[in-house]
Formats: structure tokens, C-alpha cells, sequence
């Protein structure tokens, strides 16, 4: 049993995390319920941050709001000095009401629109992570309409794909995202920024995947962008200010996954950084920025529900369903992901059988957990599912006019309410019944 941050078994035998009883939480919100661990989120953030510093690195944190945002997390982010990449005019918006300072928002996107980028320009993000030609040519038109400059990074394409346990060098990333360095749209699209006198070119970025579990990835991309760093600097005499090295650090959802600490992950990176730079004379360290999004709040997350029905077919398997499934955490399904769970009110409770875990979706496919050994379970008890913090309730829909479930915060002994539940009223406020006369 893997327990994450403070998650702990009760005297009582429940599951309590932040020092409090999750089936009583379970009980007053309701279920599905999501939990965040805040010490957890916090203990990352110093982490990443830490690794920094210690190295005396100039640097940005910044969380990658998609994978849970909502104004009260980015209130946390805020208090714990990160900064944020935001993907979307949603993503700013809910930062901006949060009190989120602009100047820490980096504004990321391969399709951003016209309408996108102008609310982002003024409200005055810190940046804006450029992605594409057509974004160049938006930019140039609001710079000079504006009279403004625009401070940019420019995404590029490595060539390495991280595929969590190794790395693909591809020879031309097939990637929406970002300037290919391998075919020479990253050499075109900074000769095409410089020459423009409306942008501040603050440095490149690039992300190289996601659950990443090793450092070589990482190091492997730094070693190529030095590479092209040096062509640029005797071509163009650039060399970035700032290097973003994107996020996908790793978590642990099951004993088979093999994260690294913050820190660890920070310093191959910095080391790596320090290596290349001996072929840099008279230039400075650039400022390192990282995104971790999963790495941040994954395991800060537990989903609790209610057990429901139950149904065994002798010989082949037996389905315990529970009152949330694909529409809170479509992960399962879309990318078969793994978790681990446990029966919240019975945590010592022996594990007696092997069961498979449905979701209530009209779907086959809304099945959460295969074949995960439990104690017996009935319909008065509450299933923990871990490490749902990150790309659960930020991806959840409302399939079958299901609604989306509350999420509370916790930390010593104390809980807030963050995201209330849907209500029936709210899956129907944006439906415009017939007007009489028409369509008939
Ligand atoms: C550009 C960018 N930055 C950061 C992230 C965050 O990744 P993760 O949640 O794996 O840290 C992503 C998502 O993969 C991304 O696309
Ligand atoms: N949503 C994905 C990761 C994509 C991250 C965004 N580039 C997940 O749940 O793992």
C-alpha cells in the first residue's frame, strides 16, 4: 500500500489525509470527492525551487495550470512564489480573478486566437510562449498596433520525444506543437522575430514529455539546443536569456513507477546547463524555467466514492462499481493509466479478492481500475483512489449529464471547500429551450 504525503491510516482504520477523516469528508461533501493534500503540493514546490537556489540559478517555477485549475489553487501557487503556464483564454481568466500577478503568467498554446492573445497582452502576461508562423505574423500585427513590445519565447522541437522510461531522437519531430529545430523552422522563425523590432526575445522553450521517470531525457535536449545555440549565436549572435525546459517529471501512481525528487531532476538539468556552457564564453547562465503541472498536485490527489452495485459473473470477474468513473477521471480510459486504490473505512481490512472497479458511465470502456485485490465491500462503503490530482478534474466532463464533483483542500486538520459539485440546475444553464413556432 502506497501511501503519498499525509495520507495516513486512523486509529479507526479510515484513510485520513491533512489530518483529517476522509470518510467523514466523504460524508459532508458527498461523493465523488476530490481531496488535495496542500503540505504535499507545498513540499514540491519548495523542492523544485529549492534545487534553484541552492545552485545559485536564476529561475521560474511555473505550475502548468492544466492539470488542476481553479482560483483556489491558483491562489496557492501564487503564495508559494511559483509562477504559471496557462494554454488557454479560460486558463487566464481564472488566474486573473484569482489575483494571479500577470507578469508571472506565461501564455502558451499552438492555436491561440486573435482574441486570445489580446486579452493576454493586456492584462500583461509575462510572456507569451510562441508557437507557430501564424502566431509570429498575429504578434507582429498587435506589437504594431499596439505600439508595444511583446516579450516571446520561442517553442522549438528538439527531436526527442520522452517516452516515460526512454527517448526517441527523431530526426523531424512530428509534433503539433513548436519550431522544428531538425528541418530548420526554428533557425527561419528567430531570424524572422529578431528582425523584428516589436518583440523581446527572452530565450526558447521546450517540454519533451510527460511521467518522465529518468533525468537523460532532459540532459539529452539541453545538450542538442546548446548545440543549435552555438550556430545561432555565431549566425544570428543571439544566445537566450532564458531557457525553458518545459515539465513532465514523474510521479508514482503504482509501486511500478520510479520517480526522482525535485531536486534530483533540477540538478541533472542545471549540471547539464553548467556543462554546455563552457562552449559559451563570456555569456552569461541563462535563467532556467520549468512547468511542472503532475508533479505538483498528482499524488496531492485522492478521489472518494461510494460503492454501489456490485456484480460477479463466476469464473470471469467481478465488477464493483462506484458512483463517479470516466466523467472525473478519464485517464483510465483514454490512456489506459494506472492507480492504485483502497477502501477508505477499511484500511487494515484483509484484501479477500480480486475485483475490477466500473464507473456508472452508459460506456464499457468506464472502467476505472482492472483487477485490484480488495477486502469485502459493500454499498455503505467509500473507495479511495489515489495520485488523481493531476489531469482528473481538470479533464472531467459531463457525459451522460453527470456532474462534475466538489473538491476540498486540506492541511493540518483544516478543510476548505475549493470547487462546489455540480448541480442539476447548473448541467442545464447554458440550454435554450425551442422557441413556440419554430421547428415545427
Ligand atoms: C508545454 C507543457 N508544459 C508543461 C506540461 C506539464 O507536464 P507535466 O504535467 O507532465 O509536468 C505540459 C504537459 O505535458 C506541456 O505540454
Ligand atoms: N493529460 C495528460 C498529459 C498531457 C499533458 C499536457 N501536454 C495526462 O493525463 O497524463
Amino acid at each position: 500500500m502506497n501511501l503519498h504525503g499525509t495520507s495516513r491510516i486512523g486509529d479507526n482504520q479510515h484513510l485520513w489525509i491533512g489530518g483529517l477523516d476522509t470518510v467523514e469528508l466523504a460524508k459532508k461533501y458527498g461523493t465523488p470527492l476530490y481531496l488535495y493534500d496542500l503540505s504535499l503540493i507545498k513540499n514540491r514546490a519548495s523542492g523544485f525551487k529549492k534545487a534553484f537556489e541552492e545552485n545559485g540559478v536564476g529561475y521560474q517555477v511555473a505550475y502548468a495550470s492544466k492539470a488542476f485549475s481553479s482560483i483556489a489553487m491558483f491562489q496557492i501557487i501564487e503564495q508559494e512564489g511559483l509562477s504559471l503556464d496557462v494554454v488557454s483564454g479560460g486558463e487566464l481568466y481564472t488566474a486573473l480573478q484569482a489575483g494571479f500577478p500577470p507578469e508571472r503568467i506565461h501564455f502558451h498554446g499552438n492555436n491561440k486566437s486573435l482574441a486570445e492573445l489580446e486579452f493576454a497582452l493586456s492584462a500583461g502576461v509575462g510572456c507569451i510562449v510562441v508557437d507557430n508562423f501564424h502566431e509570429i505574423s498575429l504578434l507582429k500585427m498587435m506589437s504594431s498596433k499596439l505600439n508595444k513590445k511583446i516579450d516571446i519565447l520561442l517553442r522549438l522541437t528538439p527531436g526527442i520525444e520522452a517516452h516515460t522510461h526512454d527517448y526517441i531522437i527523431t530526426g523531424q519531430e512530428d509534433s503539433k506543437f513548436g519550431f522544428d529545430l531538425g528541418n530548420g523552422q526554428g533557425d527561419k522563425a528567430l531570424q524572422e522575430v529578431l528582425a523584428f523590432e516589436g518583440f523581446r526575445v527572452l530565450g526558447i522553450h521546450c517540454h519533451i514529455g510527460s511521467q518522465i521517470f529518468e533525468t537523460e531525457g532532459f540532459t539529452l535536449a539541453i545538450e542538442k539546443l546548446f548545440g543549435h545555440f552555438k550556430k545561432w549565436e555565431e549566425n544570428y549572435s543571439y544566445f537566450p536569456s532564458v531557457v525553458n525546459l518545459g515539465g513532465g517529471f514523474g510521479i508514482q501512481y503504482t509501486s511500478e513507477d520510479t520517480p526522482l525528487s525535485p531536486e534530483q531532476y533540477v540538478s541533472a538539468m542545471i549540471e547539464e546547463v553548467k556543462k554546455q556552457m563552457i562552449h559559451f564564453e563570456g555569456q552569461d547562465l541563462p535563467e532556467l524555467w520549468i512547468e511542472p503541472g503532475r508533479s505538483l498536485v498528482g499524488d496531492a490527489g485522492t478521489t472518494i466514492y461510494s460503492i454501489g452495485s456490485q456484480k460477479e459473473i463466476e469464473g470471469v470477474r467481478h465488477y464493483v462499481s462506484i458512483d463517479g468513473g470516466m466523467t472525473d477521471n478519464i485517464r483510465p480510459a483514454l490512456y489506459q493509466a494506472k492507480y492504485e486504490a483502497f477502501v477508505a473505512n477499511k484500511m487494515n481490512a484483509e484484501l479477500t479478492q480480486t475485483v475490477s472497479i466500473a464507473g456508472k458511465c452508459c460506456e464499457s470502456g468506464d472502467m476505472l481500475i482492472w483487477d485490484i485485490d480488495l477486502p469485502e465491500v459493500c454499498d455503505h462503503d467509500f473507495l479511495a483512489v489515489s495520485c488523481t490530482g493531476a489531469y482528473g478534474y481538470s479533464m472531467a466532463s459531463n457525459y451522460n449529464r453527470i456532474q462534475r464533483p466538489a473538491v476540498v483542500f486540506v492541511e493540518n486538520g483544516e478543510e476548505q471547500l475549493v470547487v462546489k459539485r455540480e448541480t442539476y440546475e447548473d448541467l442545464i444553464k447554458n440550454d435554450v429551450p425551442l422557441k413556440s413556432n419554430v421547428f415545427v
